[in-house]
């Protein structure tokens, strides 16, 4: 960056000057959209419509002013000079002038209709995509660094064949070069930030990707991927925001720590259509906070439960053991068997939930029932025929449905369920257990097992793998929606669904890699929907956002789904997601080397293809922008003892600070703190520290952490994660204790360790008493 002043460098005088221009239109547009907002305010009575009307208005000009105020940090940073003479610049929302000057008075000079590109714009694409070996009609791309309103350096990249500068990294793709690196270098806060104003070639292919179907975004740790989806989050909106805005985007991600860690960027892009959430949080009602054993969550992630929740609803539907008899009408009418078992075939043939199916047990029970009773009082003595008119019967049947007694009797045969209820009952009756789990051993039942816990009304007792389970229960039960708007909605779900599919065939010809050179309009289920059922369908009410609709809404289907460390995700919980996405237009994100999970996935088309067959399109992103060089040479050897067959990420950089590690004498906690303490001598003096510890070590080492010993350091106590819980965080300083016993913990350690080593951006420090894994042998000691 050039760091000189507008009156010796005529570049940032002619940038001021626009950028002026572009925070005088931003403040009138500020104004103006305070002053509509307050006008509708204020407006008082009128019908019903009128007043839906005004909360769509007051809705919509508070998002407006939330996305002003959002656009206000380096509103304007990019230009382009084509060889034309057109000059286009890039901020992050459009502008577009209204002609008057900064005192708002008719300025002659406006002459360009458009101050500002958006990012997302198609003109602003080359901003991002074009370099000296293919130009796109650039001869320059200059980018522009303000703070403060004020322009603080320019640099310009020449894209003339000839004139070019070779970056001096030596990747021939990167773009807007030394904003990249000074964005790379920067000390972490612990906010992710969003990377509008240097979006890689790679990365913006993604990004902008057209393609209506599943894209599944492999990459090593640090390649951009969440950066990646949180942009093409933005990118979506701004390109379908008709459906979107209705519909919403789902991104699911592993833990609160990295929600928070992701939360600011949409909203610093403008954006607040979407919804974050982990699996834990998507059964509304439900936060999910109890942990589980790996082996538990292994075995409550898989398949097999599919079936076990079937065999524990079936269980509900029980006969009874002895007849029952209750009194009506002076007689005695009995329960038995034969009657439990003829109304269950007939709610069990209805094909409904078992909720659903109640109507039917009850009316199949007491017909039986009645025409059991009509037999006993109106039979003719002579011969035995009926002298009861079926009329008669009719009456009796009504009279016995209106009986509590009788009623209650027949319902304890075919419950009201409810996922929650159900699902604590099972998990904490091991002959339920065992009767649902036929071929089961032992060790698999006793993990599924758990003592009966005490909660509150915010199922916290559950655990994230709990979850899909009763999503899958409140599908087989029907919970949650009364008849008729669950009809509708099945409906709604298989119209989605059968539009896809149709769709899918007449696309699935077209070869994937050429997808960019398609149309971007091609057709998805949507489009063959029309917006007045759409609007039937996702009907807005009171000034709930579309997100905090959806997050009420456990049969909610949104227009996008993003997964993000998707590698995590157990098979019960792809289809617990697969149910909240229809019509399959999804963004899948992970790098199954960094698996944790043991139920988690390995192979992407294991996951995909029984929902969507073969229509899956792969992308990889290669380079890590995260973590130098000299740490991914130790996490390279780890990712080949993993041996799953992938190329490590290339490091964009280089920092020339060598991975350190610290021996202690014993494994001892005091030990390891006195380690950490000497490790934290060793870290990067701006920005986050965070120390990693296997599973076991976790409450030992965060208690073990004396606040006294670092404040007289004057540096923060450091953090202390899990590998689970520091997933797809990052920081300037990793602190990585006891390695071997990260690799033991589980049969996934490695992936562990790997995970471990590339959270740093700076610097990695290893604590260890045991000896190092065989990846990290030779890694230089420090002394004393
Ligand atoms: N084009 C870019 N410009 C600036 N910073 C970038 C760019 N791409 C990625 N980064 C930065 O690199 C870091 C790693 O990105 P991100 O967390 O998205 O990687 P990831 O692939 O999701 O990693 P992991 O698999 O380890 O979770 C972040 O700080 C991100 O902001």
């Amino acid at each position: 960056m050039t760091a000189l002043s507008p009156d010796t460098d005529p570049r940032l005088a002619e940038e001021q000057h626009h950028l002026d221009r572009v925070y005088g239109r931003l403040d009138r547009m500020r104004q103006t959209t305070r002053r509509r907002l307050s006008a509708t305010l204020s407006e008082r009575g009128g019908t019903p419509q009128a007043l839906s009307e005004r909360e769509s208005y007051e809705r919509m000009y508070i998002e407006d002013l939330a996305k002003i105020d959002a656009a206000e940090h380096n509103l304007y940073f990019g230009r382009l000079d084509l060889e034309d003479g057109e000059i286009r610049r890039i901020g992050r929302i459009g502008i577009l002038d209204d002609g008057l000057g900064d005192d708002g008075s008719l300025d002659d000079s406006a002459t360009d209709a458009t101050l500002l590109l958006d990012w997302r714009a198609p003109l602003a694409r080359p901003f991002y995509l074009a370099t000296p070996a293919s130009p796109e009609g650039v001869s320059r791309r200059r980018h522009i660094r303000t703070r403060n309103r004020k322009v603080r350096g320019v640099s310009d990249e020449s894209l003339i064949a000839g004139d070019a500068v070779l970056d001096d990294l030596g990747h021939g793709d990167v773009v807007n070069e030394s904003a990249l690196v000074a964005a790379l270098n920067a000390a972490r806060t612990g906010e992710m930030t969003d990377i509008v104003e240097t979006i890689q070639r790679e990365q913006d292919l993604i990004i902008r990707s057209t393609h209506r179907g599943v894209t599944v975004i492999q990459g090593g740790p640090g390649t951009g991927k969440t950066a990646v989806a949180l942009h093409r989050a933005a990118y979506l909106l701004y390109t379908h925001r008709e459906i979107l805005s209705r519909s919403g985007i789902l991104i699911i991600g592993p833990n609160d720590d990295f929600l928070n860690y992701i939360g600011q960027v949409l909203p610093s892009l403008g954006e607040s259509g979407v919804l974050l959430s982990t699996v834990g949080d998507l059964f509304p009602g439900v936060r999910a906070r109890a942990e589980d054993p790996r082996a538990a969550a292994a075995i409550k992630g898989s398949l097999r439960m599919v079936d076990v929740m079937k065999k524990a609803v079936r269980a509900k539907q029980a006969l009874p053991s002895k007849p029952e008899s209750i009194d009506f009408d002076g007689y005695r009418v009995e329960i038995d068997s034969a009657l439990i078992k003829a109304a269950r075939a007939k709610a069990r043939a209805s094909r409904r939930p078992h909720n659903q199916a109640q109507p039917a047990f009850l009316k199949a029970g007491f017909a039986e029932l009645a025409a059991r009773h009509a037999s006993a009082i109106g039979s003719s003595l002579l011969d035995g025929s009926q002298l009861l008119s079926p009329g008669d019967i009719a009456d009796i049947r009504d009279d016995m449905s209106r009986d509590p007694e009788i009623r209650a009797a027949l319902l304890k045969y075919w419950p009201t369920l409810t996922p929650q209820d159900m699902l604590r009952e099972f998990l904490s009756d091991a002959k339920a257990i065992r009767k649902a789990t036929t071929g089961w051993s032992d060790e698999d039942r006793a993990a599924l097992y758990r003592e009966p816990r005490t909660y509150s009304g915010e199922g916290e007792d559950f655990s994230p793998a709990d979850v899909p389970l009763l999503d899958e229960l409140a599908e087989l039960v029907g919970y949650g929606t009364d008849d008729a708007e669950r009809a509708e909605r099945a409906r709604w779900r298989r119209q989605l669904a059968e539009a896809q599919d149709a769709l899918d065939i007449l696309t699935g010809s077209a070869p994937q890699d050429l997808e960019d050179e398609l149309d971007p309009e091609i057709l998805m289920a949507y489009d063959l929907i029309d917006a007045e059922q759409l609007a039937a369908r996702q009907t807005e009410t009171k000034r709930l956002t579309t997100a905090e609709r959806a997050y009420g809404d456990r049969s909610w289907t949104f227009g996008h789904v993003i997964v993000d460390e998707a590698q995590e995700l157990s098979p019960m919980a792809w289809r617990m997601v697969m149910r909240r996405i229809p019509n399959r237009w999804m963004t899948i994100i992970g790098d199954t080397a960094q698996t944790s999970d043991e139920a988690g996935t390995r192979s992407w088309g294991e996951v995909l293809e029984p929902y969507v067959a073969k229509r899956w399109q792969f992308k990889e992103l290669t380079v890590n922008y995260r973590t130098p060089a000299e740490i991914m040479t130790y996490a390279a050897r780890v990712l080949d003892e993993i041996g799953n067959g992938e190329t490590p990420p290339t490091s964009l950089r280089s920092n020339g600070i060598e991975p350190l590690a610290v021996s202690i004498r014993s494994d001892d906690t005091s030990e390891i703190a006195e380690g950490i303490l000497r490790a934290v001598d060793l870290a990067e003096l701006e920005g986050l520290t965070a120390v990693v510890v296997p599973d076991s070590l976790l409450e030992t080492v965060t208690s073990a952490l004396d606040p006294a010993s670092f404040e007289a350091k004057d540096v923060e106590v450091p953090k202390v994660y899990t590998v689970r819980s520091c997933k797809g965080l990052e920081f300037d300083t990793t602190i990585v204790v006891e390695p071997a016993e990260i690799v033991a913990q589980s049969p996934r350690g490695l992936s562990d360790l790997y995970v471990a080593l590339t959270r740093a951006t700076q610097r990695l420090l290893v604590v260890h008493a045991e000896e190092l894994p065989e990846s990290l042998s030779g890694m230089p000691a420090v002394a004393g």
